[in-house]
């Protein structure tokens, strides 16, 4: 008996919606190359720079970006195929130009799987990147301290991420493996560089910035709702420092394609671990608030660090 309702699970459609599975995902997959060729075409046509940086601006970090020498600004709804950016603190737009001296393409907002789209599209721009001739990608974002030692206003260095939304499978590499870009089971021993975490925190040090720079594990969600007390708790519990719902998938894509990065997350507010608490609830304005109030001083370890950088890139 246990055998036949065993063996009655493989009906033929079942095995027909299997194969049309397999189809979609192809499918998809085509896709997905043909729309990343459409904005890496587009881009090209725009402007003659070969970046050899790549920069992703979290909410509110935008500023980063005014720092670009001989800005070339293109706006992402004159980039055929490049979704919009919905959030406020991200204005959507690409930025080429000089930083430091080193050719640079900046992302002056970021998109965000909470804004609907797939895994896969929110990190398009970092496959657009690799193809441009980008090989170091420097990502930022706002982010709640789980660690409670922290406050508003610090500046974290990020030695590792938990990459949840891709944990419960929203991961931006699912589907058919893309050999031009990278391998199907890429690593993610090392997923930010040493010697851009050593040679960051050096020079936060030496612009004296001691008291606010930070070093720690960064944990993306999916978004858009802040986090519960109890989740909050787990997260911490797991060796999470900081919270938010980005970069980890961007990450991932960039390691899948061989380049080296470095991340900060800005300690925006710190996350509430109490039940009913009576703490003020964290608000996206806060986030955009803090993130100004400290933006001049991440650009400045971000342009010193590329400065140093200079002759290796
Ligand atoms: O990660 P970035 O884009 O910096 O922004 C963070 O701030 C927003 C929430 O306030 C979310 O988008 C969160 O991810
Ligand atoms: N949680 C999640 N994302 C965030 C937060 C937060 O507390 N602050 C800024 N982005």
């Amino acid at each position: 008996m246990a055998a036949m309702s065993l063996l009655s699970f493989e009906t033929p459609e079942r095995r027909r919606s299997s194969v049309n599975l397999a189809e979609m995902h192809r499918k998809v997959s085509q896709i997905e190359h043909d729309e990343i060729q459409k904005v890496t075409s587009s881009v090209l046509e725009k402007t003659n720079l070969c970046p050899k940086l790549g920069i992703i601006c979290g909410s509110g970090l935008g500023g980063l970006a005014n720092e670009i020498k001989d800005p070339q600004v293109i706006p992402y709804a004159e980039i055929e195929g490049f979704p919009k950016c919905t959030v406020q603190g991200h204005a959507g737009n690409l930025v080429l130009g000089y930083l430091s001296g080193v050719p640079t393409v900046c992302m002056q907002g970021r998109l965000h799987f909470y804004e609907g789209h797939p895994a896969w599209l929110v990190t398009m721009p970092i496959r657009m990147m690799k193809l441009i001739g980008v090989e170091t990608l420097i990502v930022t974002n706002a982010a709640g301290g789980l660690n409670q030692d922290y406050k508003s206003g610090d500046v974290m260095v990020i030695k590792d991420h938990i990459n949840m939304v891709g944990m419960t499978g929203h991961h931006p590499l699912v589907g058919p493996n893309d050999d031009k870009f990278g391998p199907r089971f890429p690593a993610m021993t090392v997923p930010y560089d040493r010697e851009l975490r050593h040679l960051a925190l050096q020079t936060a040090e030496e612009l004296g910035f001691s008291s606010f720079i930070r070093e720690g594990v960064y944990l993306s969600l999916s978004g858009p709702s802040y986090e519960t007390p109890s989740e909050s708790i787990f997260m911490r519990s797991i060796g999470a420092d900081t919270v938010g719902m980005s970069t980890a998938p961007e990450v991932v894509v960039a390691r899948h394609a061989g380049m080296r990065v470095l991340g900060f997350s800005m300690v925006t507010n710190v996350v509430i671990l109490e039940l009913d608490s009576d703490a003020i609830p964290p608000t996206h304005q806060e986030v955009m608030d803090t993130a100004n109030a400290r933006a001049k001083d991440l650009q400045l370890l971000v342009k010193t660090i590329v400065g140093k950088l200079a002759s290796t890139l």
